[in-house]
């Protein structure tokens, strides 16, 4: 329903989105996951009709939203990176004044603000102003504003930066039951890979402007099908022991954790015999082995060598 096709901008010489072509089809809950700075809120803001692509389209049910803004903007609801509120005025003011800017009035406005408030589990305290609100709350208020006339598609700009662990987590139920239960089409960035693996079905993953790889979770972790990650708790931390590890025959890569060593080897390998004999020689106690499927993170380390989080 609403897709980019080889979307670039071009800020000063400077290339932010280089030939981006990704796809939401009907009622998908789709990620878009990349570090900061990889063209993600660039993308989503030429996909909504905030900014004007330097070339490439977006289309929503085939037609161009370069040409006819308005089209996009009755059926999406953006949640932006930034909290958009006033901040003198109370829950139910904001959605008032949000909600008479999408058009809405009277008892229909009421109603959905009443809806959405429910949603987002503030309607006990929406008549307290915004100022007094937890930095989560206020996020859940402006997921409020962006749902408040019932878009079909929800983009939601890393909606979870600095909000506490139950906004967070009640954030993320609430997108996921608006995607399952009422098949609103999801499209939700964030460099917080947990977050993807949970809430979307399939994903793209963005680096430097470009789409770097894209699939269902699945699919992406297939590109690691060959490998597992094996995680090695020890009584304290062995630089040396890491280092000689990443010299075994067989091992892709060895790495220091906060409580001893990952090891990414081929799958099915019998190193861990090897692994124990090497502790052994370093004096250095084996606490506890865990052998891991491998994550989007894993995916994202594998493809371009670095952390997502870097
Ligand atoms: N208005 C602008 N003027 C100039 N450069 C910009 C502008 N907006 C974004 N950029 C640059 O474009 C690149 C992509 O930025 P963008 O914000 O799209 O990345 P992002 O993946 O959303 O990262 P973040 O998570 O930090 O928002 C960055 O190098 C950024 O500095």
């Amino acid at each position: 329903m609403l897709e980019t096709e080889v979307l670039s901008k071009v800020f000063k010489g400077k290339v932010a989105v280089d030939g981006v072509s990704l796809y939401l089809d009907k009622g998908e809950s789709v990620g878009l996951l990349g570090p900061n700075g990889a063209g993600k809120s660039t993308t989503i803001s030429m996909m909504s009709s905030l900014i004007k692509p330097t070339s490439g389209d977006v289309k929503l049910h085939g037609k161009s939203v370069v040409n006819d803004p308005d089209s996009i903007r009755k059926v999406l609801g953006m949640v932006p990176q930034e909290i958009a509120l006033y901040e003198e005025l109370t829950a139910y003011e904001n959605l008032k004044f949000f909600g008479r800017i999408y058009g809405l009035k009277g008892e229909v406005l009421k109603k959905a603000i009443q809806n959405i408030l429910e949603l987002v589990g503030l309607e006990d305290r929406q008549k307290e102003v915004i100022s007094t609100y937890s930095g989560g709350m206020k996020r859940r208020i402006n997921m409020a504003v962006a749902m408040l006339h019932d878009p079909e598609v929800l983009i939601m700009d890393e909606p979870t930066v600095g909000v506490d662990p139950q906004s967070r987590s009640h954030i993320l139920e609430m997108v996921r039951k608006l995607n399952r239960e009422k098949g609103l089409t999801v499209l939700y960035t964030s460099h917080y890979m947990e977050e993807v693996e949970r809430l979307c079905d399939r994903v793209y993953i963005m680096d430097y402007g470009k789409v770097i790889a894209s699939g269902t979770k699945e699919e992406l972790k297939s590109i690691l099908s060959g490998e597992e990650t094996i995680w090695i708790d020890l009584d304290r931390g062995s630089p040396n022991l890491v280092m000689e590890l990443q010299g075994f025959e067989g091992i892709q890569q060895s790495t220091e954790t906060e409580k001893g060593l990952k090891l990414i080897v081929p799958k099915g390998s019998k190193l861990l015999g090897k692994v124990f004999q090497a502790a052994e020689r370093h004096e250095v106690q084996i606490l506890n082995v865990n052998v891991q499927i491998p994550t989007l993170e894993d995916v994202f380390l594998h493809l371009t060598g670095r952390k997502l989080r870097d």
